[in-house]
């Protein structure tokens, strides 16, 4: 077993299907959406932000920014899906060409670094998500089984100066290791 897919245990009875390439020599395994959901326009979320804003202004309970702050984040696309791989190995999540020129679907990170330690962490059992924004002016419905990423797995080096000392075991993704 040197490095592939499994489906986390959250999703493990709803047939999801495992990345997988759709031609012979693509470097991408293909990841669906383990679910359905809409990606509303980043102008209709901003549009929402500033009307929040100007109701609440300064004023606003801390409560009141914590439920502001969920509905108005960007979006994480749930993939239901965990990736093992060699200790010097990464798997890179880039998106499909096809999502801003016809959907209007970017990726805000880039590209997704998958570390393999994120596999099976405590924290949420290493699910890969894919963060996106919609830069279009329509929402945009997904739908459980769409493609919306592909992963490519690579090789990485070390630098000379690799610090053991700053190393700490991943409990999680996005920020689990502080600011
Ligand atoms: O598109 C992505 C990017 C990251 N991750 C997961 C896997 C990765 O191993 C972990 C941490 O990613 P990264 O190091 O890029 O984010 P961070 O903001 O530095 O978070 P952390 O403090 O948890 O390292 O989050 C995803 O599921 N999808
Ligand atoms: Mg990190």
């Amino acid at each position: 077993m040197k490095r592939g897919f499994e489906i986390v245990s959250k999703y493990k009875d709803q047939k999801l299907t495992v990345p997988y390439r759709t031609t012979v020599n693509a470097a991408g395994y293909d990841f669906e959406s383990a679910v359905d959901m809409t990606i509303p326009s980043i102008w209709k979320l901003n549009f929402l932000k500033i009307l929040w804003a100007i109701k609440h202004g300064k004023e606003a309970s801390p409560e009141k920014i914590d439920h502001a702050k969920k509905i108005l984040k960007p979006f994480l696309i749930p993939t239901g899906i965990k990736a093992y791989m060699q200790p010097d190995e990464v798997l890179i999540i880039a998106n499909r060409s096809s999502n801003p020129l016809k959907r209007g679907l970017a990726v805000p990170n880039g590209i997704g670094v998958i570390d393999a330690d994120y596999y099976n962490n405590s924290g949420n059992e290493g699910e890969i998500f894919v963060q996106i924004i919609n830069f279009g002016i329509t929402d945009i419905k997904i739908s459980k089984g769409e493609r919306i990423a592909q992963g490519i797995f690579m090789p990485y080096l070390l630098a000379d100066q690799d610090d053991h000392s700053k190393q700490k075991t991943r409990h999680g993704g996005f920020g689990s290791s502080g600011r």
